[in-house]
């Protein structure tokens, strides 16, 4: 895998996938306005070092909840790993265990999250969930992501409905080839479909939190007046997400949300991000900015399709070098550094 940039991952993944697959995970809602916005927009921001601070030593680590990351830099949830390699998840939690980041286990996965723990002992898992209208059965998703040493919740709230994304529609990707199926939805001996519940509210997660005791994380969260209410609903943390650009199609990029929430609710939870970052350079922005960390999708399933458990563990490794990279450039000895004054928006 020595490939020298995630751009040259995506590639050598291009080549690898089925084409509806590749399209698949790399598509998003529309005419994937937001898709482009995403990674546009951290492309817009630029950062304006300071020189001679003596920095020394460089910490890249950061406490999240009740996890430790030592890059922030986790790994979003993302869908069905067994289309880009025979070991699917396991081999992202084994190189997210190994880079010591956090993955956030897909409730849609394609190896049950018994079974990703089981394969990366000492990884940090966090689940994501898709509430679902059978409130008993969502109940059995929250116990076996407990048990299986999941130390928190991370409920996706921007799927009141699934996307539109033309590309999948093109392809007549509906179903899950050979075999493949969502493991955590096994039910008896059937597999329950995902349901997209558009009556979920608000009330919905104080349910949650007599649920568990986990600490609950709102993904999906764009708007100010969003948060505040998040904040005030007892989400321990939210993390803006357009959710890659794969719902509502023509939302703003994250990083551009980002300011506007971190105002409103930066001190009293924390905020993550994520949404086209592809760079050490962005990670900063978005720190600098003030998210307590960054996660990225499509580059981990562009790792997987290419080399595997390796081809997630060189993605890893080159957002830790760029950021290593980016820190000392910056002036900045640790993350806790980074500040607004860092980034400019070029007139
Ligand atoms: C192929 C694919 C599958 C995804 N599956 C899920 C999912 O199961 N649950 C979820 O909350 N988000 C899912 N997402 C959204 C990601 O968690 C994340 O928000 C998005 O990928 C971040 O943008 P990036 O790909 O530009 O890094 C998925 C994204 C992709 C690309
Ligand atoms: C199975 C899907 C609902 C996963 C997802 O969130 C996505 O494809 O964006």
């Amino acid at each position: 895998m020595e490939r020298w940039s995630l751009r040259e991952v995506e590639a050598v993944a291009r080549e690898r996938l089925d084409p509806a697959h590749y399209d698949y995970f790399a598509g998003g809602a529309g005419d994937e306005v937001t898709v482009r916005a995403n990674e546009a927009a951290f492309g817009r921001l630029a950062l304006l070092p300071r020189v001679l601070r003596g920095a020394g030593k460089l910490e890249t680590g950061v406490r999240l909840l009740d996890s430790r990351a030592a890059v922030p830099v986790l790994v979003a949830p993302t869908a069905f790993h067994l289309l880009a390699d025979p070991e699917g998840e396991r081999a992202t939690a084994r190189a997210a265990a190994a880079a010591e980041t956090i993955m956030i286990v897909s409730m849609a996965s394609t190896v049950a999250v018994e079974d990703v723990a089981a394969a990366a002992p000492g990884a940090e898992l966090w689940f994501q969930l898709y509430v679902q209208p059978d409130l008993a059965f969502t109940e059995t998703l929250v116990r076996r992501a407990e048990a299986a040493g999941c130390k928190a919740l991370v409920v996706t709230v921007d799927s009141p409905a699934l996307g539109l994304r033309d590309r999948e529609l093109r392809h007549g990707f509906h179903d899950l080839p050979g075999g493949l199926r969502c493991e955590n939805l096994r039910d008896g001996d059937r597999v329950r479909p995902i349901v997209m519940w558009p009556e979920l509210s608000w009330e919905h997660l104080g349910t949650l939190r007599e649920m568990t005791s986990l600490p609950i994380v709102l993904k999906g969260v764009t708007h100010p007046a969003d948060a505040r209410l998040a904040a005030g609903h007892g989400a321990a943390a939210i993390m803006v997400s357009n959710h890659g650009g794969r719902q509502l199609d023509t939302v703003p990029a994250t990083i551009d949300l980002l300011p506007d929430i971190v105002a409103e609710v930066g001190d009293a939870l924390p905020v993550l991000l994520d949404g086209g970052v592809r760079r050490g350079t962005d990670v900063l922005k978005a720190l600098a900015l003030g998210a307590a960390a960054v996660a990225v999708g499509r580059p981990v399933l562009w790792g997987l399709a290419a080399g595997g458990e390796r081809g997630v563990a060189r993605v890893l490794a080159l957002l830790r070098a760029e950021v290593e990279n980016a820190l000392a450039l910056c002036g900045c000895a640790s993350v806790d550094e980074l500040g607004p004054a860092l980034v400019r928006r070029p007139c």
